[in-house]
């Protein structure tokens, strides 16, 4: 596994990650979020040997990334999204073979690997294509292939789907999900949260440096104490039924349309509902909203670190 102890990392007078623990086993996909400047993108290039921690240790599988940096890259890949990492006028295997001989993969093992990637990415059909010639989903595709041409056990995902649209991220969503499957550590940012959720079985939430909470997407939203949603959308909202839901709990909340809202632990979605049906409301719809990861990002953002560790 790759671990982090008591990490930190100072630019200047700029402390851009400190004392984070963090732990990336084999196998499954491991989150690390935190809003913008929160200290991922550092941790993730002293992970892949790019930066030097000012203190504590890190050990890639044994490794030490400081001491031991070629057999560290040797283990690992670091793919950031929205970075063209391929050559255009190059196709895919020919991409593949390339970036395999810079890591010195014996063509005898490289040849049969380049095309498995291919076929694990999808893009077998279009392997002798030139890459000028992909869609950028394609590409970036490429891209995750390319990264895996040394066989590494763990791979740094660094926003993998920016910009890309949402058929081309769910695509992507699959093949990083199959590669944990297939015994990679993978380590993944993404400012999508709902692309966190899907995958990650284990998230660390960072803030300005700092380590916020940690869990799986269900207990950070258990943690953070982010409840359910109820909407009831009325057909009229008359004075009476107004009266009536806001007398129900005052929590309550009328948003534009005459839809009632109330957030809140427990299940009040049917006492709620029989409410406005007794004061005469006749009901358009109902929704019930369950909290997501992102509901717990943004309420463990909002309070100061202090209170948190
Ligand atoms: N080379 C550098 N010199 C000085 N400060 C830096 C340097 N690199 C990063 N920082 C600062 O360290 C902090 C953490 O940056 P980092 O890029 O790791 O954040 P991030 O969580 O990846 O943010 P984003 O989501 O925007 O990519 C920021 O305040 C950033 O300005």
């Amino acid at each position: 596994m790759i671990e982090t102890v008591h990490l930190r990392k100072e630019f200047g007078t700029k402390v851009a990650v400190h004392d984070l623990n963090l732990t990336v086993p084999l196998g499954r996909v491991t989150g690390l979020l935190g809003l913008n400047g929160a200290g991922k993108t550092t941790t993730i290039k002293i992970l892949a040997t790019l930066l030097r921690q000012t203190s504590g240790t890190v050990s890639v599988g044994g490794l030490d990334p400081v001491r031991q940096p070629r057999a560290v890259r040797r283990r690992i890949n670091l793919i950031a999204g929205g970075e063209r990492m391929v050559y255009a006028r190059m196709t895919g295997r020919e991409n593949l073979w390339y970036f395999g001989q810079l890591y010195d993969v014996p063509g005898r093992v490289l040849r049969p690997r380049v095309a498995e990637l291919l076929d694990l990415v999808g893009l077998a059909e279009a392997a002798d294509t030139r890459v000028e010639r992909y869609s950028r989903g394609m590409a970036q595709r490429l891209s995750i292939a390319r990264g895996l041409v040394n066989d590494p056990d763990y791979l740094l995902l660094d926003e993998p789907t920016l910009g890309l649209d949402a058929p081309i991220a769910r695509d992507l969503r699959r093949v990083v999900a199959a590669l944990a499957e297939r015994g990679k550590g993978v380590l993944l940012t993404s400012h999508y949260l709902a692309e966190v959720e899907q995958l990650c079985a284990h998230v660390y939430v960072i803030g300005d440096g700092r380590h916020l909470a940690e869990g799986t997407p269900a207990e950070l939203v258990a943690q953070t104490g982010c409840h359910r949603t109820v909407r009831v959308a009325v057909v009229e909202l008359t004075p009476r039924v107004e009266a009536a839901a806001r007398a129900f709990a005052p929590a309550v909340r009328i948003a534009p349309g005459g839809v009632v809202e109330l957030s809140g632990p427990g299940d009040v979605a049917g006492a709620l509902t029989s409410t406005i049906i007794e004061a005469g409301g006749a009901l358009k719809g109902l929704e019930i909203a369950e909290p997501t990861l992102e509901d717990a990002i943004l309420a463990l953002n909002d309070r100061p670190a202090a209170v948190i560790a």
